[in-house]
Parts: C-alpha cells; sequence; structure tokens
C-alpha cells in the first residue's frame, strides 16, 4: 500500500485519541452507514473525515472500481489459476446469470432446482432411506471451504432449522472426530453428503470411507443392497464426477461445483444444500436475497457510501498506517460463534500472501491476524490484553437488536456488554481517573497511587459496531457477502491475488511424504527434528 503521506498521517494519528474525534454530535451520525438490513457504525475508529477522503481518493487512483466491475462481470482475475471469481452470481437472478455465464446459465439454474428438489423430498418424507424409513439426520463431509461456510450458517441460523432433521458435519481427519459424530447417528435414517470440489482432498476422502465403512457394517445387510443405499443416502457436491462416481456414488447424486466459484465462497451453490435441508428452500433463497442486496449495494454505490469499501479501507487504515496486525471479531451472538472461525478462512486464506499478483515481493503488510470469540466469552479471556496491553487490537463488534430467544433480559445484558466494550476499548482509563477512583473508594493517597498502574486502561483501540435487526437467514446472508467483498476490495487494493491459496499445499505435500515414511519408506530430506518425531510415533504405535 502505498499512500504518499502516510507515516505523517500515523504519527498524526497515534499522537491523538480516538476520543478526541467525537468533537460534536455529527461523527456517529456521518460515520455510521445502513444497507441491505445491516448497520455499521465506524465512528470509534481512529481516523478522521479528511484522512477518510484520502483514502477514498487513493482507491480510485487505485481503479478499485475497475476491478470490482472486472469481478462481477467473470473476467478471469484469478491469475495464478485463470479462473474468474464469479460466486456472486450464484445470488443473482436468472436473468443476470444467463448475461454473464451464457451456455452455461442452464446448468447452474438446473442445479438450483435439484437442490430445491432433493430439499423437498427429503423433508416432505418422499425421498426415504434404503431401510424404507424417514431422514432424521443429514452427515456433511468436507473440510475449509467446503465445511466452514455450511458450518457458520447452519449454527446462525439454528432458530431456523428444522427440528425433525439434524445436520452435522464432519471435518477435521480425527478418529475421535468420526466416532462422536457416528455415535449419534443411525445407518437407517442417516443422509450423507460429501462436499469435495476436487473429491481428492485427504481428509474429506478417508472419511468418507470411514463412513461408507460404518454403514456397510451397520446396514441389514441381508434386506439392504449396499448400491441401492448409496444411490438413496449419498450425494456429493464435486467439480468431479470421474471421482466421485469411483468411490461409490450415483452419477446422478453428483450436484455440480464450478471452477469459478472458489471454496471459500461456495456456500451459495450447491454446498449449501445441507443449510437449504435444514432451514428450508425459501430461507435458503433469503440467505442469497440478503447477499445479493449487498452485491448491489457494493456495486452501485459511491465508495464514501459503501460499506464493504468502507470497511476495507478502515482496513487497510489499521493495518498499513497504523501498523496493527490483528483484528479481533467479537460477534455478541451465540448463533454467532463460528463467525470468527469461518472469517479467520475467508480473510488470512484470500489475503495471506507476501506477493502481488506479478509476483512482485509486496513491501507492505497484508491480512491480519483474525482471531476471536463470542462475546461475553470472550472478555473473561484475551479482552484482559486488549485493555492492558501494548498491542492494540481493531475490533469488529457484531451484534443483533432483537434477540433470538424469549429471554429478552438476557438480551439486553448482552447488548449492554457489547456496547460497554466498544466504549472501554476507545476511551480506556487515566492514570489520573484511576487514582480518583480508589480515592472515591477510600483508599489513602499512597494507596491509591500504589495500584493505580495496574487500574490504567490504554483505551484508543478502534472498533467497527455491526448491527442487524435480527439474525435472519437474509440478514445474515447480507453479513457474510459484507467480508466477502470487504477482502476483496483489500486484496484489490494490495495488489493481491486473493482467490488462490498455494499456501496449503507444501503442507499437504509434506503430509504425503511423511505418511510414507510412517508406512516404512525413508526420507532423508526431512529434518533430524522430524525424523526423531517421526521414529517417536512408530515406536508409540507400532512396537507395543
Ligand atoms: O473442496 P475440496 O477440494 O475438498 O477442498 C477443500 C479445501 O481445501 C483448500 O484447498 C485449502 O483449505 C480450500 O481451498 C478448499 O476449500
Amino acid at each position: 500500500m502505498e499512500l504518499s503521506n502516510a507515516s505523517q498521517m500515523a504519527l498524526q494519528a497515534k499522537e491523538r485519541t480516538i476520543a478526541s474525534l467525537f468533537t460534536n454530535d455529527d461523527r456517529a451520525k456521518s460515520m455510521s452507514i445502513k444497507a441491505a438490513s445491516l448497520f455499521l457504525d465506524y465512528s470509534k475508529q481512529n481516523i478522521n473525515d479528511d484522512e477518510l477522503a484520502t483514502l477514498f481518493s487513493w482507491a480510485k487512483e487505485q481503479k478499485l472500481t475497475e476491478n470490482i466491475t472486472r469481478m462481477f462481470a467473470g473476467e478471469k482475475i484469478n491469475n495464478t489459476e485463470n479462473r474468474a471469481v464469479l460466486h456472486t452470481v450464484l445470488r443473482a437472478p436468472n436473468s443476470v446469470k444467463q448475461t454473464i455465464l451464457k451456455t452455461e446459465a442452464d446448468e447452474v439454474i438446473e442445479t438450483e432446482k435439484r437442490v430445491e428438489q432433493i430439499v423437498n423430498n427429503i423433508r416432505s418424507g418422499k425421498s426415504v432411506s434404503a431401510a424404507g424409513k424417514r431422514f432424521t439426520d443429514v452427515l456433511v463431509i468436507g473440510i475449509g471451504g467446503s465445511f466452514y461456510g455450511v458450518k457458520v450458517a447452519l449454527s446462525a441460523l439454528n432458530p431456523f432449522c428444522s427440528p425433525s432433521l439434524s445436520v452435522h458435519v464432519l471435518a477435521n481427519i480425527d478418529g475421535g472426530a468420526v466416532h462422536e459424530k457416528l455415535a449419534k447417528l443411525s445407518v437407517d435414517t442417516t443422509l450423507v453428503i460429501v462436499i469435495s470440489k476436487t473429491f481428492t482432498t485427504q481428509e474429506t476422502m478417508l472419511n468418507a470411507q470411514a463412513v461408507k465403512q460404518w454403514m456397510r457394517s451397520n446396514a441389514n445387510n441381508e434386506l439392504i443392497d449396499f448400491s441401492e443405499l448409496m444411490q438413496l443416502q449419498w450425494y456429493a457436491v464435486s467439480t468431479n464426477i470421474t471421482k466421485a462416481t469411483e468411490f461409490g456414488l450415483s452419477a446422478t447424486n453428483v450436484l455440480p461445483m464450478w471452477d469459478w466459484v472458489g471454496g471459500r465462497f461456495s456456500l451459495w451453490s450447491a454446498v449449501g444444500l445441507p443449510l437449504a435441508l435444514a432451514i428450508g428452500n425459501n430461507e435458503f433463497s433469503q440467505l442469497k436475497n440478503g447477499a445479493y442486496e449487498m452485491d448491489q449495494h457494493f456495486l452501485t454505490s459511491q465508495f464514501e457510501q459503501n460499506m464493504p469499501v468502507i470497511m476495507a479501507l478502515v482496513g487497510l487504515w489499521n493495518r498499513n498506517v497504523l501498523g496493527h496486525s490483528s483484528l479481533a471479531i467479537l460477534p455478541y451472538d451465540h448463533g454467532m460463534r463460528a463467525l470468527p472461525g469461518y472469517l479467520q478462512q475467508t480473510d488470512m486464506e484470500s489475503n495471506g500472501k507476501s506477493v502481488n499478483k506479478q509476483g512482485d515481493h509486496l513491501s507492505c503488510a497484508t491480512a491480519p491476524i483474525v482471531f476471536g470469540q463470542e462475546g461475553t466469552n470472550s472478555q473473561h479471556a484475551f479482552m484482559q490484553l486488549m485493555h492492558q496491553s501494548n498491542e492494540i487490537i481493531p475490533t469488529d463488534f457484531i451484534v443483533a437488536l432483537q434477540g433470538s430467544s424469549d429471554l429478552k433480559e438476557h438480551h439486553k445484558v448482552l447488548v449492554a456488554n457489547c456496547f460497554a466494550q466498544s466504549e472501554a476499548l476507545m476511551k480506556g482509563k487515566t492514570l489520573l481517573q484511576a487514582q480518583q477512583e480508589l480515592i472515591e473508594q477510600n483508599f489513602d493517597k499512597e494507596d491509591a497511587e500504589q495500584l493505580a498502574p495496574h487500574k490504567v486502561m490504554k483505551g484508543n483501540t478502534p472498533s467497527n459496531m455491526l448491527l442487524l435487526d435480527k439474525v435472519t437467514p437474509y440478514s445474515f446472508g447480507a453479513l457474510l457477502a459484507l467480508y466477502e467483498h470487504k477482502i476483496a476490495v483489500q486484496g484489490f487494493l494490495w495488489n493481491i491475488n486473493s482467490f488462490d491459496q498455494w499456501g496449503v499445499e507444501l503442507g499437504k505435500q509434506l503430509g504425503q511424504q511423511i505418511l510414507a515414511v510412517i508406512d516404512g519408506g525413508e526420507d532423508v530430506s526431512l529434518s533430524s527434528s522430524t525424523t526423531a518425531l517421526i521414529s517417536q510415533f512408530k515406536s508409540a504405535n507400532f512396537c507395543k
């Protein structure tokens, strides 16, 4: 990021307090914006109007509009994989699909209809298991982008999920996770959906094998033909029909994916099938409608009134001008507890890069370290560090005005805590204030002076406050799209490719190499540390 006067602006910003920027009541009003049912207040950021204006004109100079337009138009902006980035088209009306995708639109529209039909058949009991029973459970197997979207939406939209069809998600390659899931399930009432764009991902394949084996061993083999069971009880979403059918899936049960939909942006495709099964077709459409409205807002609004662009620029300001390396995501909402994990992938897998699109090394920092937890739990854990360490951690607070339960007092306390934290992070407490407080509590002057430094809170921590009227499929769809676009904008401005993820490859490759050594091979290229660790593992497992 090359802003000509960045260091001078940083100096100026670091010398002031955020609270001092509130010279009149207008700041909260002028630094807040509504879009697609969401409300963003960014007035507690350490930025003033002039600095924002500089960022807006800089973004224009960097051809941000052109980049956004190219993405929506389907140009191959994922240059290292020669792919378009078109998840947005999946939530657009059919006429837009036809304009952008041309002949491919038919398959996309057909797939949507297939998803709807499967959802209707399963939820109505028209489609039953090989044992002739109604499905009570859906087991989803997938990882990374083929997991986080479904997981976060299932949890956030839990009040909309059918009580008679439970959806479970299996991602990690850990026998403990497999047993934990399968212990709750019965072969006769479980539908399985394997989500894997490539259908080669090691974790997903091994988990799918384990589940298939469990089904084979536990089905009533005298009465049930296993290939019929696979036909009735297994679906997949993948670009790789060959691999899926080799695995044993019927080709008609493999819903397509397209190379122009990245895994971490794929919830809007047939990858959303498990979610649609849980919440129903209408609510799944609402999720897409909310995202579509955010897309339209993003595409058509001036930068000064554009929620994703504002969030992106404020994020760049924090990261590159003020030098803050992290971003805390704090949803004050039990349903949205999976959001920090989801955004860790969306943000850090997209923008965790250090070369630009041309392959040249970048001199500026890119994606922040994203972490978080639901409020108020975070207040009793890492927020101590946010208040009193030297680290300044910009924060996104997310809360719904109306709670999803009937416990109104709980929601009042939850929201009060959320607002209180944003205020406390901004204002902090000075030494003088701390001393004063202690004296008011009847400490003598000497004790007050000694204790006061321990009660100082640095304050000046910037935050966004994102409000949803209520967590609904519509507002949650808009929220996910907001973050997708914020992250894309940051990638455009850093001139990086946000849509590839080569960084995960080396680990995968070495994983295979190490597996071969565990299985008896030799590999002199491994470090002595890793070789010793492998020996320890082998003697614990194979030499007893
Ligand atoms: O859908 P697949 O092909 O199983 O891949 C799973 C995930 O693995 C990744 O390659 C790395 O996390 C993601 O991009 C992808 O979503």
